[in-house]
């Protein structure tokens, strides 16, 4: 089980020292990118995620909310993302797309909102690393995780075994120290938070919380 803080909720104006501040207990960073268009939101570019990929040396998980993400995967696959996700419903031809991120030597994953069904991934499934289901609507940090995700998540996983896939889970929106337990349970292998990680007086310490919180 693998922890990605996202830094949404991080001081954009002190990103590097909150970064560092995660560094040592993370798995991997979480690089969310808003375009005013597919999300109501706009935040960062390849250009931030490069100047960060001078100071850290751990995997960024690049999480792209954007429309035609075709047009940028060459530049965040060269400023240092190791995973990049395209949502399905901001792609027209996603075989393709998947393709271009693995062509760059890079993890490919696909991401669904919440109420986008599982059934638009059964012809892709067998291609990409990972599957991010999103627990909250995209565009912001701090919203509560919707529970009904729970359940998508566990077929998610069911379907992965009946298909022997290999693929990893990553679940995304509204997870803190009291319902990460349940979102493991129901087949998480990678768990982002961003406001219950960076808007807590010790992020470190708060990352190991998590994993105690798993475990228990
Ligand atoms: O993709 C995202 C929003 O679109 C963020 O990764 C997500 O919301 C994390 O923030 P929080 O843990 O505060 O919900
Ligand atoms: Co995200």
């Amino acid at each position: 089980m693998k922890i990605a803080p996202s830094i949404l909720s991080a001081n954009f104006a002190n990103l590097l020292e909150d970064v560092k501040k995660i560094e040592k207990d993370a798995d991997l960073l979480h690089i969310d990118v808003m375009d005013g268009h597919f999300v109501p939101n706009i935040t960062i570019g390849p250009v931030v995620v490069k100047s960060l990929r001078k100071f850290f040396s751990l995997p960024f998980d690049v999480h792209l909310m954007i429309e035609n993400p075709d047009l940028y995967i060459e530049e965040f696959a060269n400023s240092g993302a190791d995973i990049i996700t395209v949502h399905q419903e901001a792609c027209i031809h996603l075989h393709r797309t998947i393709q271009k991120i693995k062509g760059y030597g890079k993890k490919a994953g696909v991401s669904l909102n919440p109420a986008t069904s599982l059934e638009t991934l059964k012809y892709i499934l067998q291609d990409v690393d990972m599957v991010l289901i999103m627990t909250v609507n995209p565009g912001f940090g701090g919203q509560k995780f919707i529970d009904s995700m729970l359940k998508k998540i566990e077929e998610l996983n069911k379907l992965r075994e009946t298909l022997k896939l290999d693929f990893k889970i990553e679940v995304d929106g509204g997870i803190n120290i009291h319902n990460v337990k349940e979102v493991v349970r129901a087949g998480a292998d990678i768990i982002v938070a961003g406001s219950a990680i960076f808007d807590s007086s010790n992020p470190a310490q708060t990352i190991k919380e998590f994993r105690e919180a798993i475990e228990k």
